[in-house]
């Protein structure tokens, strides 16, 4: 399905320079703003190669049938619907996200497919950081580039850990902050000459130059694991993916 082009007005002055994306509001916004477009970039951006990214980290979740599991910052879905193939139609998949709009697309998917297993998907409107569930309720959560974008990388780590249950594992893809200069390298060129000026013709160029600064701000995998453990998890390991470029980390409550 060709990306609808938004005739969105041309914001961009280079005399006027926007404020960083720094607060809540503003990544809130930034998502909603980039939702009718979002999964078709993803597609184009990653020549399709983010749904085998999505795949292993569903798979290194540990979902399975019957399980009652958490997808967290789901945005318009994509590991919400992995997951809902796992757990089959006797479990339970709850995508959460603050942006209306992702969720809004997430859920007119929902019924635009017409596999049995998705009517096991409810969409929650709700906060990474103050997670409107219990404590041990999760057989099993995944977080698909979400952590990168949350203000409070620690409490979110702490809410993930509070709401999975025992013995369950939290799986969690991101773009990968590398230590090898090369690939830090290759990652900015590629953010810089390949997803901006795509980006770029959908009025969004501010919107995708963000990845970089996000990325330049995340945590190493080293520094992911050194986290999840001090949020209380048993272990965790990081996994580089697709040459250093995405890193998924698996923690084990
Ligand atoms: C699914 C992917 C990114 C999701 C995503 C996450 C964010 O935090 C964003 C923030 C602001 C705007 C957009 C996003 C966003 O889309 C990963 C794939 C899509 C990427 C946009 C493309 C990244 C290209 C790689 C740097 C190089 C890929 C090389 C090769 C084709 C595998
Ligand atoms: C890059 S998208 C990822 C969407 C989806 N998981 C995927 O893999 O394509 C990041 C999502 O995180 C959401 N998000 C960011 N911060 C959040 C927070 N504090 N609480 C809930 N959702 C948040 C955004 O609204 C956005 O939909």
């Amino acid at each position: 399905m060709a990306s609808p082009r938004l005739s969105l007005p041309c914001l961009h002055n280079s005399s006027v320079k926007r404020r960083p994306v720094r607060s809540v509001d503003d990544r809130q916004a930034l998502f909603s703003r980039i939702a009718p477009v979002y999964d078709n970039l993803n597609d184009l951006l990653s020549l399709g190669q983010h749904r085998i990214w999505k795949r292993m980290a569903v798979s290194w979740s540990g979902a399975k049938k019957g399980d009652s599991v958490l997808d967290l910052c789901c945005g318009s879905g994509d590991l919400a619907f992995l997951l809902s193939e796992k757990v089959g139609t006797n479990g339970k998949v709850t995508g959460l996200d603050f942006s209306k709009e992702q969720l809004s697309i997430a859920s007119s998917r929902q019924y635009m497919r017409l596999k049995a297993c998705y009517k096991n998907i409810e969409w929650v409107e709700g906060d990474a950081l103050d997670l409107p569930f219990s404590d041990c309720y999760f057989d099993a959560i995944t977080m698909g580039y979400g952590l990168r974008n949350v203000y409070d990388k620690r409490q979110a780590m702490h809410e993930i850990f509070r709401v999975l249950k025992p013995g369950s594992r939290a799986s969690i893809l991101d773009f990968n902050k590398s230590t090898q200069p090369y690939t830090t390298l290759f990652q900015e060129w590629m953010i810089d000459n390949v997803v901006v000026p795509v980006a770029m013709a959908y009025g969004l160029e501010e919107e995708y130059e963000y990845l970089k600064s996000s990325i330049r701000e995340f945590l190493t995998g080293e520094e992911l694991e050194k986290l999840a453990l001090e949020a209380g998890f048993s272990n965790a390991k990081h996994y580089e993916i697709s040459g250093g470029l995405m890193g998924n980390l698996v923690a084990r409550r």
